[in-house]
């Protein structure tokens, strides 16, 4: 994989696509509430701002017109001129307001009905303020007559009538109103739930988006890595165990580390071979393979240590060795010695011990029943040899003898069983027996068993 694709499916890549998710959705939540609360808003103010002026404008015209009908009343009741005068003054005022009122009122309206009742309502109004006018000017003058006064309470009257066609006219509009405000009101509480749904919904996906993404880490970098940890945390680490599946930064630590465990148990696995063959050479001699004389004496005392049988201590000379080595060479008097411990040890069972001791000289350790048993291991050692001629070059035979001095190791008792120095004692008095026999066996003409009891 190149880098900069490792890179687009790396970590730190995810990690900004998710961040950038969950910040685009919080950002979202943030700008649907953003609006959800401007429209809120709009609406409230909508409802403070038209309707409910529309309603208090039909509330103040309502009373103004109430005052229009006790003005009315004093104007045709009153016998003080000043009074009139006043409650003209005041009824006209009266007129001006309830004309500003009525135009709010009437623009905001919908209903051609109503609007066209208010317009005609509020031109009667004025003409009927008009004509008060004049004829209270009349009276003032004192040019008014009977019929001067009958316009003036039929003005007058009318004034009432239609002020309290205004008053109903606008009870009936802040009742329209009063609804149409409920209505809204309604509206807006049902506006409001939808938001609250819409929001609790967004934050429900918010919140499944930062579970999931958490998720997401959990499974694909968190396990991951605790895989690889308990991989590594076994005893035996099995370099497959490291494998892990993916195409990212945790994928390359885990071929990094799988190489390093697998060099490191290749590392192992030579020391350990070393140590082996460091162990084998420490015990065996390097020529034959077979012991030494240090492993020798270890396993002589274990067996001796058994106490179970007699053992049986063999030297074992190859005859006119020199002469080998004098005649055809070194290279072959070595080749003669693997041939004689090849063919020595291949008539032994597991118990047995054969060693070398060094130059053309092997001692074998064997556990026996009698003497004859002895006897007869060693005689049968010996015709091995002699009955298998090494083969030199040219398919020429080369016949090897050996001498054998025996002598048998008795089963120690009491103390010098556990007793390391009595026992290598006994090994060492058996040597010596046997070096005796040997040497009376190469006396008497080589290529023979000679027996030294315990005693001789
Ligand atoms: N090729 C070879 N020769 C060895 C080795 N160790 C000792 N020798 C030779 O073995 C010969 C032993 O000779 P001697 O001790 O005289 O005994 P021999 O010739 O076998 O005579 P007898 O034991 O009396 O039959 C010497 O010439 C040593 O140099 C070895 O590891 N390899």
């Amino acid at each position: 994989m190149s880098r900069a694709r490792r890179r687009l499916s790396g970590l730190t890549a995810r990690t900004v696509v998710i961040t950038s998710l969950v910040a685009l959705m919080a950002f979202c939540i943030l700008l649907l509430i953003g609006q959800a609360f401007g429209r809120l808003h709009d609406q409230v103010e909508r409802l403070t701002r038209s309707d409910l002026e529309r309603l208090m404008s039909s509330v103040r015209l309502a009373q103004q017109t109430e005052s229009l009908v006790s003005l009315g009343l004093i104007l045709v009741q009153s016998e003080n001129h000043g009074d009139r005068r006043a409650a003209l003054v005041e009824l006209t005022d009266r007129f001006r307001w309830i004309g500003k009122l009525t135009e709010p009122l009437l623009s905001g309206s919908t209903d051609a009905e109503f609007v066209a009742k208010v317009r005609g309502a509020g031109r009667q109004l004025e003409d009927n303020v008009a004509e008060l006018d004049r004829l209270l000017r009349r009276r003032i003058d004192g040019a008014a007559d009977a019929a001067d006064l009958a316009a003036i309470r039929q003005r007058s009257l009318e004034n009432r009538e239609i002020a309290g066609t205004l008053s109903v006219l606008m009870g009936y509009d802040a009742a329209s109103v009063r609804s149409e405000l409920s209505a809204q009101g309604r509206r807006l509480q049902e506006d409001a739930a939808l938001q609250r749904r819409n929001l609790a919904v967004f934050a429900a996906l918010l919140l499944a988006a930062v579970i999931l993404s958490g998720l997401y880490f959990e499974v694909h970098v968190v396990r991951r890595i605790q895989r690889m940890r308990q991989a590594l945390s076994r005893g035996d680490v099995d370099p497959q165990d490291l494998r892990v599946v993916g195409r990212d930064e945790i994928v390359e630590l885990a071929e990094t580390m799988r190489g390093y465990v697998e060099r490191i148990q290749a590392q192992e696995a030579r020391m350990q071979k070393a140590h082996e063959e460091l162990a084998f050479l420490a015990e065996h001699d390097p020529l034959t393979g077979l012991a030494n004389r240090r492993h020798f004496a270890a396993a002589a005392q274990r067996l001796l240590a058994r106490g179970a049988q007699p053992l049986c201590l063999a030297i074992v000379d190859v005859d006119h060795f020199k002469r080998v080595n004098d005649t055809h060479g070194h290279e072959v008097g070595d080749r003669a010695l693997v041939h004689v411990a090849a063919h020595a040890s291949s008539g032994l069972r597991a118990d047995d011990i054969l060693a070398r001791f060094g130059g053309e000289e092997f001692v074998a350790l064997l556990p026996v029943r009698t003497l004859d048993d002895a006897q007869r291991v060693c005689d049968a050692l010996r015709a091995r040899i002699e009955g298998a001629p090494m083969m030199l070059g040219a398919g020429r035979p080369l016949s090897l003898t050996v001498s054998i001095g025996l002598t048998v190791i008795p089963v120690p008792r009491g103390d010098a069983l556990d007793d390391p120095e009595q026992l290598e004692q006994l090994i060492q008095q058996a040597m010596r027996r046997a070096d005796a026999s040997l040497y009376a066996a190469k006396a008497d003409g080589r290529n023979l068993v000679r027996l030294a009891t315990a005693e001789s």
